[in-house]
């Protein structure tokens, strides 16, 4: 089943006195239950806006989008935001964690907000924080935590409800090497046990080398798209190739560490 259906999604900012800007042109793709999809591009190449618009914090300009068989593009504002809070959770590059609770606040943060029973917070919080090898530090406040750990609490925050999809933007951006690896282990652990679908959007070659499936983006259209085989080490180097071809963030070149 097709979590995302994406057809001929465009989104044009601008217009009136400005210059009109087709940052999403036409775009189609869909995103099966289960699937850990990578997208990839260029800077301006319309990653973030096509994150935006399949997360539906943006709208479309022109297309069809359903998530999880809804077709969104129907909804008001009021049932999108909830829509988006029970079906979608979110990692960004910069943790976004509240620094006033401790980990373990944070992390059940979507149940607080959904109401559910004490017992059941804290046994989801148990397991999802043992599977990402973070149950020692559940009582500390984000400031006393590593990088590496403030991105497996923000995973841990966007699976706890189970949603249908993960939106993860530049998850390894603001990571060491050694963090990133563990990042991506936790995320494609995660996706492999709970089957949680994944959409991340990154620059980093390595961080890449752990999807399935990579969408490259170019013009706000689909330049190329990748299938991982056996070996990532082999996936890598495609994925470094497409991006010799597509041009631009030649500085990724650097992350190379295997
Ligand atoms: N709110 C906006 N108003 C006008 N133009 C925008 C807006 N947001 C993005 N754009 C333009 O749309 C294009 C795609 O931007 P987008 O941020 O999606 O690219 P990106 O691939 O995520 O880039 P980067 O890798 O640098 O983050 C760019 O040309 C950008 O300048």
């Amino acid at each position: 089943m097709a979590i995302v259906e994406a057809k001929s999604i465009s989104k044009i900012y601008g217009g009136k006195k400005g210059i009109e800007h087709k940052a999403i042109d036409h775009l189609s793709m869909n995103i099966e239950a289960g699937e850990f999809v990578g997208v990839m591009g260029p800077s301006g190449s319309g990653k973030t806006t096509l994150l935006n618009l399949l997360s539906t914090i943006d709208r479309l300009s022109a297309g069809f989008l359903t998530i999880n068989g809804s077709d969104i593009t129907k909804l008001s504002k009021e049932k999108l935001a909830t829509f988006r809070r029970k079906e979608m959770g979110f990692i960004f590059q910069d943790f976004n964690l509240l620094d006033t609770l401790t980990i373990a606040e944070n992390i059940m943060l979507p149940l607080t907000l959904d109401g559910r029973k004490v017992k059941e917070m804290e046994t989801k919080l148990a397991h999802i924080s043992n599977t990402l090898g973070i149950d020692g530090i559940l009582r500390n406040r984000t400031y006393e935590v590593s990088g590496g750990q403030l991105q497996r609490a923000a995973i841990a925050r966007a699976m706890i409800h189970e949603p249908s999809i993960i939106f993860a933007d530049e998850p390894t951006g603001n990571l060491d090497s050694k963090s990133s690896k563990q990042v991506m282990e936790a995320l494609t652990g995660l996706n492999t046990e709970q089957h949680a679908t994944t959409l991340m959007v990154t620059h980093d070659p390595f961080a890449a080398s752990f999807c399935e499936r990579i969408l490259f983006i170019k013009d706000g259209k689909i330049f190329n798209e990748l299938h991982k085989g056996d070996q990532r080490q082999n996936f890598f180097q495609d994925i470094l190739n497409v991006q010799s071809m597509l041009g631009g963030d030649t500085d990724d070149l650097q992350t190379i560490r295997l």
